[in-house]
């Protein structure tokens, strides 16, 4: 059954700036109740603001959090209490918190992957492992991670990210297999390039092979990565991608992946 957003508790993590804002406005547009998890408090309170022009009814809150999900496990702990003692059990979580860092392997620092993956990969771990407990005894729940195209296929100058996108992948393969009992579902989305600050910003560094590589898909709009996620975590869907080389990218990585319906599982393999 398709989880219902008005009145519902969305947390999203990142939820200030990108793709991570754009997700928190098409919900609070469909009626949800949002809690914003970033680190700059003043990204925050402007994403607020923002968001809250949206709004289809007076009871709807925008609450903010600050705070850093890759460090410190029972800091992320108390932060989705403080948000559920205010808004109630989380009904939907959205891990978008990360960056991007390119480079050759040779130039990236040792220091990045430890960043990356503790960004990427343990933001999402921390959050999760939080909210699951609770999502478990209330039979209810969606959980999306938010992947990357380079989290399906390794790119060059992407050494460092697309493992901590892969490793995203995993986590979620698992746990979905092991909350599908207590209906409660996993997303992993695998987004394109999208305009967004945080794409600016990996652009400044990104080696000429890397660009030229992306350039082959066109970069998206925030707001339409967001709709296509939402829609798909709702759904209960676990794979959620975009457009027609995203369509593809996913037919032909699908793995053992769960599939939703049948009908999905013949399109893999037609598609392959
Ligand atoms: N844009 C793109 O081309 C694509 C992006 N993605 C993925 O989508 C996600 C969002 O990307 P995008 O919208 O471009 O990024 P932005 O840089 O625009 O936004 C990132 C958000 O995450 C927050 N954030 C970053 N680090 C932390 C942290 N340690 N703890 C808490 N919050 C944090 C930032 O706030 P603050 O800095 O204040 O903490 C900000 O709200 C990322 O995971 C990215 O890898 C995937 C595919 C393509
Ligand atoms: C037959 C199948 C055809 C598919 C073509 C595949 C082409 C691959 C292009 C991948 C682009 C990389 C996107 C990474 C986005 C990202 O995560 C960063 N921008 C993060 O900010």
């Amino acid at each position: 059954k398709p989880l219902a957003l008005p009145g519902a508790h969305v947390v999203v993590t990142g939820g200030s700036s990108g793709i991570g804002k754009c997700i928190a406005i098409e919900c609070y547009k469909q009626g949800a109740f949002i809690t914003l998890v970033a680190r700059n408090e003043d990204k925050l309170l402007q994403a607020k603001k923002e968001i809250e022009m949206h709004s289809i009814n007076d009871k709807q809150v925008v609450l903010c959090i600050s705070v850093d999900v890759s460090q410190d496990y029972n800091q992320v702990e108390n932060v989705i209490k403080q948000a559920q003692e205010k808004l109630g059990p989380v009904d939907m979580l959205v891990n978008c918190a990360g960056m991007a860092m390119s480079g050759k392997f040779e130039d990236l620092e040792v220091s990045t992957f430890e960043r990356l993956m503790s960004i990427n990969y343990l933001g999402s771990v921390y959050p999760s492992r939080a909210v699951i407990t609770t999502m478990k005894e209330r039979r209810m729940g969606r959980i999306v991670f938010v992947s990357s195209q380079a989290g399906q296929l390794g790119l060059f100058g992407f050494t460092a990210y697309s493992a901590s996108k892969f490793a995203i992948r995993g986590l979620a393969e698992a746990l979905q297999m092991e909350v599908k009992p207590y209906n409660v579902y996993i997303t992993v989305a695998y987004p394109p390039d999208t305009d967004t600050p945080g794409f600016a910003e990996e652009n400044r560094t990104k080696p000429l092979e890397t660009r030229l590589i992306s350039e082959t898909t066109s970069v998206c709009k925030p707001e339409q990565v967001a709709k296509q996620i939402v829609k798909d975590a709702i759904q209960g869907n676990f794979n959620s991608s975009l457009g027609s080389d995203g369509y593809m990218l996913s037919a032909l990585t699908c793995g053992m992946a769960p599939v939703t319906s049948i009908t999905e599982g013949l399109q893999q393999v037609s598609s392959a």
